[in-house]
């Protein structure tokens, strides 16, 4: 792989991570009593995140890649396990979160206020988004009238606002044209020059050299690729 800036050929961040995650096990529980069934997902999951690092988080569909990013924000509680966390988070879901009444505009201000960021800042990094993913045009529309690509851009935006030093992504560019992955691809390159670390979760192969490791679930367990 040749990243998409300095590699980090060290091994396993240890010490140095902004997150990490020991043996996080997660089942979910379907049905109803008697048909009850449950469906162990996580297993003893392991995971680091070093300053810097672009890391890719594959596995086939169901393997648990978001239930896993789920308990890495915390939006999700794991059975075991514990995660640790320094920094500003970023998440970007899977299914946009966002307010169907509510313009991009309206977005940056509610999130940017939620981040405690001034409105000056807010501004700033808003206007810098908006040139950066090419959506500026819709500012002014509310998010229930917006295409999918550019829900996807407002998605992404809304977790970048506060330039977090942790960013978790959850198929990030669905959507997206082609210039605008591209785009993303570069925004990336920025945030991870900037010492930021991303964890992305990915089905292409042909992003896989984008990437400075790769981690992949497999039978509920975190392993290198
Ligand atoms: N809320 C839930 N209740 C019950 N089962 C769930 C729930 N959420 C996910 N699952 C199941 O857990 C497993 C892992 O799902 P998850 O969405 O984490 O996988 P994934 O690797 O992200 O999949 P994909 O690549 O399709 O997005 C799947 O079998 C899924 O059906």
């Amino acid at each position: 792989m040749t990243g998409i800036g300095a590699r980090h050929d060290d091994g396993p961040p240890g010490d140095r991570a902004v997150l990490a995650a020991a043996g996080i096990e997660k089942t979910y529980r379907r049905g109803v009593w008697p048909a009850r069934r449950r469906v162990r997902v996580l297993r003893g999951v392991d995971l680091a995140l070093a300053p810097g690092e672009v890391v890719g988080l594959v596995g086939e569909n169901g393997s648990g890649k978001s239930t896993l990013m789920k308990v890495l924000v915390g939006a999700l509680s794991a059975d075991a396990g514990t995660v640790t966390r320094s920094g500003r988070l970023g998440y970007c879901p899977q299914e946009p979160v966002v307010y169907e009444r509510l313009t991009c505009d309206e977005h940056f201000e509610l999130f940017g206020h939620a981040y405690g960021l001034t409105d000056q800042a807010q501004r700033r990094a808003r206007r810098e988004l908006y040139e950066e993913l090419g959506f500026e045009r819709y500012a002014a529309t509310r998010s229930d009238r917006l295409s999918g690509g550019t829900l996807s851009k407002l998605n992404l935006g809304l977790a970048l606002l506060a330039d977090p030093e942790v960013l978790l992504l959850d198929e990030p560019y669905a959507g997206f044209d082609f210039d605008t992955y591209l785009k993303f691809w570069e925004l990336v390159g920025e945030r991870r020059r900037a010492g930021r670390s991303v964890l992305i979760i990915s089905h292409f192969v042909t992003d896989e050299e984008r990437f400075d490791r790769i981690i992949e679930l497999r039978d509920g367990r975190a392993v290198p690729r």
